[in-house]
């Protein structure tokens, strides 16, 4: 990909040249602002993330009280076993109240094939990975963490050792697999099945019923947008000199510097012009951005549709959680930083 081109000048460019018109000429431009000295906490999200992160709850929590103060939404039946409106085209408040609508069908139903597609295409093509000595060990810790992310996933929704964490969650909590016909007839103890699985659940004809079902539609949003604002935001930020500020990292010696002293200069472009957002984002950046937008759409939907609120607050705090071993953890663990690295350093 070419270069492309500078239109502006960037912060750092403007400061450079007032500083020549200081030298040269008698009349002295105020001096540029002081430097932010102040050093964010490595055991914390920076501010820039926690404004982002206050996003989740903002949006469950708007979707609730949209739910509860929606008279279409109020007045369409709903079905508090299912935790979902009734699915019938004619009686569910919103084509995005229904299971069976396209965005939840092709977009959340394969929810991780689409971020793993749009992490791939940002770290094989972005020029924030070409070139520079060690393009290779930033793909693989990038990979790593592709991983990490993945394998908690896996954990929560596919499988752990046996059934997912969810589906445990479901039977710790006093859940089963009631399966209806059985009841109808009064066979065996009021109908309820050893099945483990929600899905064993479904495909043997049962309602999966009575326990706490943290949201999978919430960890997955969550869990797998916040991984692309990591890996996209950091790497085309630090790229196009765009940072307004700097994780914080505890050394092998217990010091605690800005992440930047680990970084590589040649990863940034060469041109220090300021890029428009999408110039900065390149084609994968940009399917990311489209996949969070989309991700942050049917959070809201699952926010006002279905689920109870702490089956919602339960999803995004298992989200939260594997965002943190994988992007704050090492922050304060050197050894653990060593593997998995930072994005975009
Ligand atoms: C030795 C032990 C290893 C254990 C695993 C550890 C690490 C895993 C590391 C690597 C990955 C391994 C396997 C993953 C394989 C491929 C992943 C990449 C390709 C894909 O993403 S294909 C998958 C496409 N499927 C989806 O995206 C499904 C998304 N949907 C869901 O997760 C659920 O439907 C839900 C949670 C959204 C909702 O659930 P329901 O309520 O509908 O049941
Ligand atoms: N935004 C959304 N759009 C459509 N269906 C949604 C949805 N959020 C949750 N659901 C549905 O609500 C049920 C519980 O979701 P989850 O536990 O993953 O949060 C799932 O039903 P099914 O399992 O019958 O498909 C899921 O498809």
């Amino acid at each position: 990909m070419s270069s492309p081109t500078r239109r502006y000048k960037s912060p750092s460019e403007l400061s450079r040249a007032n500083n020549n018109n200081n030298n040269n000429n008698t009349t002295h431009l105020p001096p540029p602002p002081p430097q932010n000295n102040h050093r964010n906490t490595p055991y914390l999200p920076t501010p820039t993330e926690l404004a982002l992160l206050t996003l989740y709850p903002t949006l469950l929590l708007f979707g609730a009280l949209f739910s509860l103060l929606s008279p279409e939404t109020r007045a369409a039946p709903y079905d508090t076993l299912r935790q979902a409106h009734a699915q019938d085209p004619s009686l569910a408040p919103s084509y995005f109240a229904r299971k069976d609508n396209l965005f939840n069908v092709l977009f959340v139903k394969r929810g991780w094939a689409w971020i793993t597609a749009a992490f791939g295409a940002f770290v094989l093509a972005h020029p924030a990975y070409r070139g520079g000595g060690n393009q290779t060990r930033r793909r693989v810790r990038a990979g790593v963490r592709w991983v990490v992310v993945t394998g908690w996933w896996v954990f929560v929704t596919q499988w752990c050792f046996g059934p997912p964490i969810i589906d445990r969650g479901f039977r710790w909590s006093g859940g089963k697999c009631e399966v209806v016909e059985e009841m109808v007839f009064g066979f065996g103890e009021g109908g309820v099945k050893e099945v483990v699985t929600a899905a064993a659940c479904k495909a043997s004809g049962g309602s999966w019923r009575g326990g706490h079902d943290i949201s999978g539609h919430v960890f997955l949003l969550v869990l797998g947008s916040f991984f692309l604002v990591q890996e996209v935001g950091w790497v085309a930020a630090r790229w196009a000199r765009y940072l307004g500020e700097e994780r914080c990292v505890v050394m092998h010696d217990g010091a605690v510097k800005g992440a930047g002293v680990e970084a590589e200069r040649r990863e940034q472009q060469e041109e220090a012009g300021v890029l428009t957002v999408l110039e900065t984002l390149g084609f994968g950046g940009r399917l990311a951005a489209a996949v969070t937008g989309l991700c942050a759409w049917m959070l809201l939907m699952t926010a006002i549709y279905f689920h109870t609120w702490f089956e919602k607050l339960t999803g995004l705090v298992v989200a939260l959680a594997g965002l943190y071993v994988t992007y704050i953890l090492p922050r304060w663990i050197p050894a653990l930083r060593s593997i998995v690295g930072l994005p975009g350093i």
